[in-house]
Order: structure tokens, then C-alpha cells, then sequence
């Protein structure tokens, strides 16, 4: 387990290398952050048989406050939301189970990072009847006080800055006071209005 939270945590470094990359900023421009300070939530879910599934979830709608989530999980089960689907109402897709397969959440803080050009994905767990379900998450974030912004070189007068910085420790504050299985979104606290 240590050497698997080692490998991911840098794997999750080389892939906001490719994030900041892609948006112009470099592929160093948050590696230090991350790699030295940046914190790192290991989370092991089980997700025991459901005699009635279509009654409960394992999870409910969520996205994840990290800068990207990589998962690890042994059954199918996890549905992401596509809100651009059916004319913009929205619909939930069965993510395929691939054997051996990592996959990335983009998590709240990229969405800010990248002034709302990334969104960050919301997604949910279902249950099934026969078999017990596991997931690894890692959660990838900067350190507990370190405050994602909207970099400057993103901001102009077409595209101006779309969000208020935040860090892991807001994120924690938010939680005490919201109820996340209702459907409250650290993001949406985060969101400029025009
Ligand atoms: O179990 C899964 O597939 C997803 C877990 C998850 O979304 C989380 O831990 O935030
Ligand atoms: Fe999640």
C-alpha cells in the first residue's frame, strides 16, 4: 500500500504537469507545490452487497474538492454525470469497469485553476447485489493552507476571473456546515456571479 500511494502521488504530479501544460502555464507551474507541500488523502471505500439496489447508492452525487482524484476499483459501479447530454438536461453514464485500469477525477481545484475551462466531474457510486465492491481513491490536493486561484496569465478582460480561491482547510470548513449527500458543492460556494 505505501508503494502504491508513493507511485500515484507521483503519477499525480506528472499529470498536473500535463494539466498546467495544457493551459499554457508550464508543466513546473504547481510541481513544487504539490510534490512538497501538497497533501495527499488516501481513502479505501467497501462497498458491501445490497439485497435492494436500485433503493440505495454507495455514494451520492458528488465531485471530489481535490486538484484530480486517481481511482482504483475492482467492480463496476461508478456512474459520472454528463450535464452537456439531451439538450443540457443532463444524464448519468456507467463508467466500464477495465481490469488493472486507473482512472482521474477532475476535482474542484482544477476547475478554479483552469478558470472553468476543466470541470469538475460529479459522479456517484451504485451498488449491486452479489458482490462486495472496493475503490481506492487518492485525492491530490496543495497543502492544507495553500490557496488555489485562477492564475493571472488566464485572466483577461473576455475571460475574467470566474472564481475566489480556496484552500483544503475552506474545503474542510464547508464540510462542518454543508451536507454533501444533499447535493452541496464546495464549487458552487466558489463560483463569481457576473
Ligand atoms: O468508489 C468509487 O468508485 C468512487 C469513490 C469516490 O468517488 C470517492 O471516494 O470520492
Ligand atoms: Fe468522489
Amino acid at each position: 500500500m505505501g508503494k502504491f500511494c508513493e507511485e500515484v502521488k507521483e503519477l499525480s504530479i506528472e499529470i498536473m504537469g500535463a494539466i498546467t501544460e495544457s493551459l499554457g502555464l508550464g508543466r513546473d507551474y504547481l510541481s513544487s507545490r504539490m510534490d512538497e507541500n501538497g497533501m495527499q488523502v488516501m481513502t479505501v471505500n467497501c462497498y458491501p452487497p445490497c439485497p435492494d439496489p436500485e433503493t440505495a447508492l454507495g455514494l451520492p452525487p458528488h465531485s471530489d474538492y481535490s486538484c484530480i482524484t486517481i481511482l482504483l476499483q475492482n467492480l463496476a459501479g461508478l456512474k459520472i454525470f454528463d450535464p452537456m447530454a439531451h439538450g443540457g438536461s443532463g444524464r448519468w453514464v456507467a463508467v466500464p469497469e477495465v481490469t488493472g485500469v486507473l482512472k482521474v477525477h477532475i476535482g474542484d481545484h482544477v476547475e478554479v485553476l483552469s478558470n472553468g475551462l476543466y470541470k469538475s466531474i460529479v459522479h456517484k457510486v451504485t451498488l449491486n447485489e452479489e458482490n462486495t465492491r472496493i475503490s481506492l481513491a487518492s485525492l491530490h490536493s496543495l497543502g492544507m493552507d495553500d490557496k488555489m486561484s485562477v492564475p493571472c496569465e488566464l485572466v483577461t478582460d473576455e475571460n475574467p476571473v470566474r472564481y475566489k480561491e480556496s484552500s483544503f482547510k475552506d474545503f474542510l470548513d464547508f464540510l462542518v456546515k454543508n451536507d454533501i449527500s444533499q447535493g452541496d458543492r464546495f464549487i458552487d460556494t466558489l463560483r463569481i456571479k457576473d
